[in-house]
Order: C-alpha cells, then structure tokens, then sequence
C-alpha cells in the first residue's frame, strides 16, 4: 500500500524553478533512494515533501491524505520526520534536551531511552552539548532526534556525507535496525555503496526531474546511468 506519494510537483525558490513535475510513490514499510549530483534536487524534494518549501502545483499525500500545504510542524506530527543534511542539532542544548525537544513535537513518540539503546555512543555523552560533539555524534543526535518521533516515514538526506567509514558502518546498522521495525525510509545519497546496501528501489534526478526509476539491481547493472548522473565510474560500479 502506498504510504507517501509525490504526483507531479513543481516547487521554486523565490522566482528559481527548481522541480519540475517530480513524481515518485513509497510504499509502507518499503526503502527507496534518491539519487543524483549535487544541486539535482534532492534536498528540494524532501523538504517539499515536509513543508519547509512547499510545492507551487502538485500533490503529495501521506496515507491517501493530502499533506502539500500544512505546515510543517503539521506534517511531523501525522509522522513524517526529516534528518536534514546540514543535521541541524541545537548547539547550545545537551543531548538529551536535543531529544527531549523533538519528541515533544510528536504525536506518539518512543522514550528517550531507548535512543541510548539503539545509539550506545550517545549513552555517555546525554549531558553534552551539540556544540562539543564530533560530526558522526552529531549525526546520530540528528537521527535520534527523527527516531524518537517514532515516524512512520524517515526522511535521510545524505546521511553519510562527511563522515568517517566507521561511523558510516555504524549509521548502516542503525538504518538497517529501522527497517526491520519496518519504518519506511527515503534516503538521499551521493554514496551509493551505502544507498545500494539499504535500499529496494531508487529514483534519480537530474537539473530538477526524475530521469530514471528502478529497482537497486537496474540502476547498480547500468554503468551508463552511474556515469551520466552519479558520477561513478564503472570500475568503482
Ligand atoms: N535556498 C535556495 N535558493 C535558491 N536556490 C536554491 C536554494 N537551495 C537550493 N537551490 C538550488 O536548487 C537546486 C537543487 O538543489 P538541492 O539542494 O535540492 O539539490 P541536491 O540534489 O539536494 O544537492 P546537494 O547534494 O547539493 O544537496 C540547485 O540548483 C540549487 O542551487
């Protein structure tokens, strides 16, 4: 059954048109990539999808209901949480204020402590604050942060960007452990190896449109799409 279904979407900064009648459908419990090079328009359709630049046309449902133009505090409280790239954790607050805020804002959430649970590295650094963590601990604050909102539909923007090949293994288990709660996830990677490892399905854009869908079989077996719009080459496929 489709959980969250983007149809046709144009969304603008100011006068810049940036997508251009983007579709693309999830279904529950599904894990599904969005791929594409930097500036194609990745980080624009989940934050259409959230609210934080609604579309100017289309729609986009959340379980059959319409959810383009509710604002965002709206649209993560029916249970769709966003990890923005950019992580966004609060530097003056502790870790635990961090989580404790985020799961204020949602409508069922899980207890704080089963986040030191799935992210034992947090367990001990509860009392610091954003500003004195490293970028992996910062990260996993940012996905605690979604997770603790109990969200029926994750969001990851590039969750990987940045980050150490340790802590990206880390974050793979985490993901993984997700998915079989059998939340349903969106995932925006420039890191394919890690999109390819998770996903079922992929997407990818290019200057603002869907160019291709498939299954991670199609896309990883098309040398000619890794190289037109990812940006791998075929040795490294
Ligand atoms: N706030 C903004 N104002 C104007 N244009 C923007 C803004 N943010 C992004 N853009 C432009 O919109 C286009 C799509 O950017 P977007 O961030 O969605 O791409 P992306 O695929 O997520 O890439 P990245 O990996 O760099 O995040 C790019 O051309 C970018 O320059």
């Amino acid at each position: 059954m489709t959980i969250l279904d983007v149809d046709d979407i144009d969304t603008y900064y100011g006068n810049s048109h940036v997508l251009h009648e983007v579709s693309l459908s999830i279904d529950e419990g599904e894990v599904v990539t969005l791929l594409g090079r930097n500036g194609a328009g990745k980080t624009t359709t989940m934050r259409s999808v959230v609210g934080a630049s609604p579309p100017r046309s289309g729609s986009i449902t959340f379980r059959g209901e319409e959810i383009a133009g509710k604002s965002p505090d709206e649209i993560n409280a029916l249970g769709i949480s966003l990890v923005p790239e950019d992580r966004r954790v609060f530097p003056t607050l502790t870790v635990r204020e961090n989580l404790r805020l985020a799961r204020n804002l949602a409508s069922d959430p899980r207890p704080v402590e089963e986040m030191y649970e799935l992210f034992p590295a947090l367990d001990s650094l509860r009392g610091n604050r954003g500003r004195n963590l490293s970028g992996g601990e910062q990260q996993m604050v940012s996905v605690a942060r979604a997770l603790v909102q109990a969200p029926d539909v994750l969001l990851l923007d590039e969750p990987t960007e940045g980050l150490a090949p340790v802590i990206v293994d880390d974050l793979r288990e985490i993901v993984q452990t997700v998915v079989d709660e059998n939340v349903t996830v969106l995932l925006t990677e420039q890191n394919v190896d890690f999109a390819f490892d998770l996903a079922e399905r992929g997407y990818i854009m290019d200057t603002g449109q869907i160019v291709f869908d498939g299954t991670v079989e199609e896309i990883r077996d098309r040398d000619d799409l890794l190289e037109t719009y990812l940006s791998v080459g075929s040795a490294d496929a």
